[in-house]
């Protein structure tokens, strides 16, 4: 296929063009988003309180944290001048209270700083150049792994003279493998994307490209990171103070637990207070930052039951769809299928426009059309994947007659991986970075299967070799990153087929690949197929793959099914105009072959 770089040249420029205005709408969206979502706005709030408690201690508390009266040892809760009581040393407790959220702060604040500015910028560059680079950093980043963390603070105590800040740095630097390898994981991942390839071409720099394309897809798992790290640094601060290393003069959580467990018969709420405190502060962190990353991250496509529009109860709303021909003795029948999405305004936007379509047992149905006619939202409407906010006002989704639409979640993932199985377009894209293959499969398996974690690894390791990986048990212990992108979907492909699904979605599964390797992805589909019998619904714009491998087909225009039929017949008497104006603008007679074998599908060649 001829898809020019300069046609993604082009496209890449207008995305980075429309990209600058949508920037500040993306930011409000997600602060939005934010504000809607209770966990973060009690949690902040729960922050902003204690924060503002401690940055206004000397102004609250009637008593410096360290100022001691003898009439005042072991006050009880509520005494004069000392509402939390005070402490053996005649301290009020409420103020060192007060105080210690500002040690907290000041320690949360310079180890999660140290760790994310190292382990942020080494990740990126260890993540994107590779090679030497990557391991220069890497050997750096293990020799601090291997470092044992709080003893090394406890006994670094002579050089830090106890200033818990010092300390915070060191253990900062402490922590910055892990966010190396977060950071450098994604960047891997991200480097390997077809876009940042084409942002490369295009002449973007690396400063650019590690900004523009790396930096937002690293940013929520470095976040919901920052408050771990956050909560953690307050954790080992407190440690450290309860096991008396640092100055007994800086007032801390740890310290005062230390202090109320010794006196924890007299009094035992001295221990209760700061404790508790220390609970809340780290437990706020790690739900804000939780909260945080899902805002920024957007509404994820989650694999939700589609959800119908406001006012529609009941699965009983299409009674009135047209029928599809011929649909009797269809596996996965789709009628009249409306979707909708919010515009900014709220207003639904139209989508799907009433897509009909069956697709039968065992054969292969192409669906085809040009890019944004809605082939995909159709796919991912099937599967029950579509993003939260889309709407299915009208329509039907049957597979062997049990109707797909309102369906709860736990009742889909019930039918997907076994009955419905999905191959993706993007093989890379559609695999984590950060794990292995084989984790990947046994993870996938369990999910779909729920057997045992050694029978799940003994089942991947069969489907890898019989989809063709020359190597599985090595194939199994690698990444990602570290296969091609050919072998990527052969994984895809071994993992949708591993419960022999009755229906088998692939959406334009060898779009990402080079011709040769299309067409053995192409020959390893018919081959499953042949052999396990299942439909496949092959979503794709490409005529010659539907030549190649597709009995029948269907053609969408504008979020609706303009024309089915087998595929040598409309190849051979297109109906539609807009099949015809496809045909025409895409089959040209000196590569495409007109056989009657090709058409029927039988050649076992791709055609492009
Ligand atoms: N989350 C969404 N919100 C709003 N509109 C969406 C969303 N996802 C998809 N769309 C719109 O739905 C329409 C159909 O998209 P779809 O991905 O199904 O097209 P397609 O035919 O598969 O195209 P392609 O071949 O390029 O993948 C597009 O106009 C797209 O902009």
């Amino acid at each position: 296929m001829a898809q020019p770089e300069g046609e993604d040249l082009l496209s890449t420029e207008a995305a980075g063009a429309e990209s600058e205005p949508t920037t500040v709408p993306a930011r409000r969206s997600s602060f939005r988003r934010l504000l809607k979502d209770p966990q973060a706005v009690i949690s902040a709030a729960v922050l902003l309180i204690i924060v503002l408690l401690g940055i206004f201690a000397p102004w609250i508390a009637e008593h410096g944290p360290n100022d001691a009266a003898l009439s005042a040892v072991n006050a009880p809760v509520g005494a004069p001048d000392y509402p939390l009581g005070a402490d053996q040393n005649g301290r009020d407790i409420f103020s060192r209270l007060l105080y210690s959220i500002n040690t907290s702060v000041v320690s949360a604040l310079i180890g999660a700083a140290v760790a994310i500015s190292i382990g942020l910028t080494c990740g990126l560059i260890g993540g994107y150049f590779g090679g030497r680079i990557r391991g220069g950093i890497e050997w750096v980043f293990n020799l601090i792994m291997t470092l044992p963390g709080i003893l090394l603070l406890i006994v670094l105590m002579p050089l830090t003279k106890g200033d818990f800040r010092v300390t915070m740095l060191i253990y900062g630097v402490l922590l910055a493998p892990g966010i190396y390898r977060l950071v450098r994981n994604v960047t891997v991942g991200v480097r390997n994307e077809l876009y940042v390839d084409a942002a490369r071409v295009s002449g973007l720099s690396t400063l650019r490209i590690l900004g523009r394309h790396v930096m937002p897809v690293v940013q929520g798992p470095v976040i919901i990171s920052t408050a771990f790290l956050m909560g953690s640094a307050i954790g080992v601060q407190s440690g450290l103070a309860f096991l008396g290393v640092g100055s007994t003069e800086v007032p801390s959580f740890g310290a005062m637990i230390a202090y109320g467990f010794t006196n924890l018969y007299v009094d035992s709420l001295q221990f209760v207070w700061p404790a508790l405190m220390l609970g809340v502060m780290t437990a706020s962190f790690v739900l804000f930052g939780n909260s945080l990353r899902d805002a920024l991250e957007g509404a994820r496509p989650k694999a939700s039951s589609v959800s119908k529009s406001a006012g529609s109860k009941g699965p009983a709303r299409h009674e009135q769809a047209p029928k599809n021909p011929g649909d009797a003795d269809a596996l996965l029948s789709i009628e009249n299928l409306h979707l909708t999405y919010p515009d900014p305004s709220g207003t639904p936007k139209p989508v799907l426009n009433g897509v009909s379509l069956a697709v039968r047992p065992g054969e292969t149905m192409g669906l085809v059309g040009e890019s944004g006619s809605g082939k995909t939202q159709t796919a991912f409407a099937a599967l029950g994947v579509l993003p939260g906010e889309a709407s299915i006002p009208e329509g039907s989704i049957k597979l062997d007659g049990r109707e797909l639409i309102g369906l709860s979640e736990r009742q889909l993932r019930g039918i997907r991986g076994r009955d419905i199985a999905y191959v993706p377009q993007e093989p890379m894209s559609n695999l984590d970075p950060s794990f292995t293959i084989g984790a990947q499969m046994v993870e996938s398996l369990r999910a779909a299967s729920s057997v045992s974690r050694s029978a799940a690894r003994k089942r991947a390791i069969e489907l890898l070799g019989h989809v063709g990986i020359a190597d599985p048990e090595r194939t199994m212990r690698l990444y990602p990153h570290q296969i091609s992108g050919g072998m990527a979907q052969r994984v895809l492909i071994a993992t949708a087929v591993a419960c022999r699904p009755r229906v088998l979605i692939a959406d334009e599964p060898t779009t990402a690949l080079d011709v040769t390797i299309q067409a053995e992805i192409l020959d390893l589909l018919r081959d499953l197929q042949a052999e396990m019998g299942m439909a496949i619904l092959l979503v794709t714009h490409n005529f010659g793959v539907v030549a190649d491998i597709c009995e029948r087909m269907a053609v969408m225009q504008d979020g609706r099914v303009v024309e089915t039929g087998d595929v040598a017949e409309v190849f051979r008497n297109p109906q539609h105009p807009y099949t015809q104006k496809l045909l025409a603008s895409i089959l040209d007679e000196s590569v495409v072959r007109d056989d009657d074998r090709v058409l029927a599908g039988e050649s076992s060649e791709g055609i492009n």
